[in-house]
């Protein structure tokens, strides 16, 4: 029946139709959303020459952009018109007795449909680019938190390629923004979003692929240039905000087509093109969602249909652009294809930025290559890394002329330094005049100060030193990671100084932070280190991985994860780390701080076990250590080597020789002094407290040792309560050594200064 009616034949005049019936309106209305703005229906009845005038007046109250409500001037203005003419039309006709009779009544209504989808055009390219911009914070905070955290150091040190570094974390991030592009595709057909439902999937998938990849390259170089997690993700949290405003802004269709309109120079939209993703991001949603979503049409507020995006129009111009730039010349227009290939462009520009800007940008150690290092002959050709000793040794003392005055040196120490500059020299390790400076002006430190080491095979070399001596900045410079500011280290004929990653292949590091992955195991980062040394997994390495394990105590945690060990347990998992790979040099920097002492015992006998064949550089507060570990001991001030050579020489030479402890009542306490200065000529009183008197015996006084210690024995005289004698310790040595670098202090300051001046 409402089609029947609806078939009536459509008179139009002055943009009002004459329509049967208020059924009619009804019908029709109900069926035409939002064309319609008033409808009239006349209920006209005569009664005894009476004619009566009602007429309703139906209004659309879902525009109210029209004023079309009750109370609007719009319908006071029909009413009064339609009054008007009824007055006028019974205007002096006597049959005529025209009664008003006025009722309001809005349109029927249908539930409004089509809203959520139109938003989500709209929106989309800001609310679409936020989704890629959670995994662009991720990857910034986890890149970073690896400098941060110096984990990525460490793995370079076992062997990482920079290279291979990059393409791991490009191969996950990978695999991340393809399943987020895929997973934002499915769940966008499946809310049923026209963007989603009439446009070819494979260009949606490759939309938001392409946009999270060329985001992620963008991540990947901005790690380059921050060292600190809250700086990187702070700088995340700008690009997300920005990126958002923009997207607000240019994503509306109008305002994006324009920067292909010659009202803006089209050099900001290469600019833009060429470096912003979202830009890109942008362009080709707006250019998607016009030909493919819903839209709503402001003038008859109806939602109407898109007729789809195929694979097709991605190589055509937007024609819907133009429609909406009817006096704007829109020339400039380029097909969608070209914007996924910017987006291709920024994704390779980005990565390749950012291997370059890693390179040349100081980590956190201070290491860099020159600006120019692609250009140089040796970054290309397969180099000849090994280097001939003599002529190297020669180059670095003419290249690096030393800057202290040998001849203050310690004797040991003068002797060591031309023994490790002597032609006849084969230790596998040699260290010449290095020095290394920190920072310029106010802030200059001088951290070692032209350092002469040798090590030989077979031997730990322990450096002993106050903080700040120079015993891990001395580590770093060999490991590569810090570049030394003058001479340079040789090992196994490698340099440090030029081939940096090809002295790593040699090394084994337990570096003084442990730099452990929370998340791993004891085995699995054995597994994961001896991977990046380039063992293949067989099941002699398992069983080699299980007995480092056993011989520190970490077999029975070996499947728990680090971040559950306790500090001596990190500090020995740290320690075997460096023995994985089988390397001829191992440097571990303080591997026992916070052990226990058993625990600590069982890392020395591994240590001494392991030496065999290899070279071991040990810094250490211990002095117990030193002793037992160190076949040499190196005491190293103010970056200056102070004394160098065994414990016992060391001992002999700077200790204070033997002790001598007697316990004494108070009232005998003078006689026996006067008893020891007599047996032993210039016995030297260390101290008389607390009931007991200590003596330091040289060892030119040694001669007198056997009558004193042979009188305490006996106890003729009955002074002595009991007594005890002890050899110098390290700890002595060390503190003597100090105590006398810490009175040269000044006068080498001003050598040094004349010096360089
Ligand atoms: N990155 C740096 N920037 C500026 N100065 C530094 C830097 N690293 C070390 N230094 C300074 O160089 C000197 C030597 O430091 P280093 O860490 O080598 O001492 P250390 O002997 O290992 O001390 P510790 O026993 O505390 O580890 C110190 O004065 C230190 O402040």
């Amino acid at each position: 029946m409402k089609d029947d009616k609806l078939k009536y034949e459509i008179k139009e005049r002055h943009n009002i139709i004459h329509v049967p019936n208020g059924d009619f309106i009804y019908n029709y209305v109900t069926e035409h959303q939002n064309s319609t703005r008033f409808g009239l229906v006349f209920d006209i009845k005569k009664d005894q020459g009476t004619t009566n005038y009602r007429y309703q007046v139906l209004y659309n109250s879902t525009a109210n952009f029209n004023g079309t409500d009750s109370y609007s001037t719009h319908i006071v203005s029909i009413a009064r018109g339609i009054d008007e003419a009824i007055v006028k039309f019974a205007n002096g006709d006597p049959n005529i007795k025209a009664e008003f009779d006025l009722d309001l009544k809005d349109f029927p209504k249908l539930g409004f449909e089509g809203y959520q989808d139109y938003i989500a055009s709209a929106n989309g390219p800001s609310v679409f680019f936020v989704v890629s911009m959670v995994i662009f914070i991720n990857m910034l905070s986890n890149i970073v938190s690896e400098k941060e955290t110096k984990v990525r150091y460490s793995m370079e040190m076992m062997g990482l390629k920079r290279s291979v570094y990059w393409t791991s974390w490009a191969i996950v991030y990978f695999i991340f923004f393809f399943i987020n592009a895929f997973s934002t595709v499915i769940f966008g057909k499946l809310f049923g979003y026209t963007f989603f439902t009439k446009t070819d999937f494979m260009v949606l998938l490759l939309l938001f692929f392409l946009f999270g990849l060329a985001m992620g390259s963008m991540a990947i170089f901005i790690t380059t240039l921050v060292n600190k997690v809250k700086l990187s993700v702070l700088i995340g949290i700008s690009i997300l905000i920005i990126g958002f405003m923009f997207n607000s802004i240019f994503g509306n269709d109008i305002l994006c087509y324009l920067f292909w309109s010659d009202s803006i120079s089209q050099n900001w939209r290469k600019a833009f093109s060429y470096l912003i993703p979202f830009f890109n991001f942008s362009k080709a949603f707006v250019d998607i969602k016009n030909k493919a979503s819903s839209t709503y049409n402001v003038a008859t507020t109806m939602i109407s249909e898109g007729e789809g995006y195929t694979w097709e129009d991605l190589s055509s111009k937007p024609e819907t652009a133009y429609s909406n730039f009817e006096d704007t010349n829109l020339d400039y227009m380029e097909p969608t294809s070209y914007t996924f290939y910017y987006l291709l462009f920024n994704i390779f520009l980005y990565f390749i930025l950012a291997l370059y800007f890693d390179n040349i940008i100081p980590n956190i150690y201070g290491n860099r290559k020159p600006f120019y290092y692609f250009l140089l002959p040796s970054y290309w050709k397969n180099k000849n890394i090994y280097i001939n000793e003599r002529s190297w040794v020669k180059n670095i003392l003419n290249k690096y002329p030393s800057k202290i005055n040998i001849k203050n040196l310690d004797d040991d120490v003068q002797e060591h330094y031309k023994y490790t500059c002597e032609k006849s020299n084969k230790d596998p390790v040699k260290i010449v005049n290095l020095r290394k400076i920190y920072g310029a002006g106010k802030s200059r430190k001088i951290a070692v100060r032209n350092t002469c080491l040798s090590m030989g095979k077979g031997k730990v070399l322990a450096l002993l030193g106050q903080n700040g001596a120079g015993k891990s900045t001395t580590m770093n410079i060999i490991s590569g990671l810090s570049p030394p500011t003058g001479g340079d280290i040789l090992v196994y004929n490698k340099s440090v100084r030029k081939y940096p990653e090809a002295v790593q292949s040699e090394l084994g590091i337990c570096p003084q932070e442990d730099i452990l992955f929370k998340d791993l195991t004891a085995i699995e980062h054995l597994r994961l280190y001896s991977g990046l040394k380039g063992a293949e997994d067989s099941v002699e390495l398992e069983e080699l991985l299980i007995n480092r394990l056993k011989s520190v105590q970490l077999y029975t945690v070996r499947n728990a994860r680090s971040k559950t060990y306790s500090g001596g347990m990190k500090r020995r998992l740290s320690m075997i780390i460096a023995t994985i790979g089988d390397p001829r040099v191992i440097l571990l920097d303080e591997p026992t701080t916070g052990m226990d002492p058993v625990n600590r015992r069982y890392v020395w006998r591994f240590v001494e076990e392991f030496k065999k064949d290899r070279c071991i550089l040990l810094t250490t507060h211990s002095m117990e250590e030193a002793d037992a570990l160190g076949d040499d001991i190196c005491i190293m001030s103010r970056g200056f080597v102070k004394a160098i050579g065994n414990s016992i020489h060391l001992k002999n030479k700077f200790g204070n020789g033997y002790r001598i402890s007697v316990l004494v009542d108070s009232e005998n306490m003078e006689n026996l002094k006067a008893v020891a200065s007599q047996m032993v000529p210039g016995i030297h009183l260390a101290d008389d407290s607390a009931g007991a008197l200590i003596y330091d015996l040289s060892y030119q006084q040694a001669n007198y040792i056997p009558k004193f210690v042979k009188y305490l024995d006996e106890n003729p005289d009955h002074y002595v309560n009991s007594w005890g004698m002890s050899q110098t310790t390290l700890e002595e040595v060390f503190l003597n050594v100090i105590h006398e670098d810490s009175k040269r202090k000044f006068k080498d300051k001003k050598e040094e200064l004349k010096k360089e001046e």
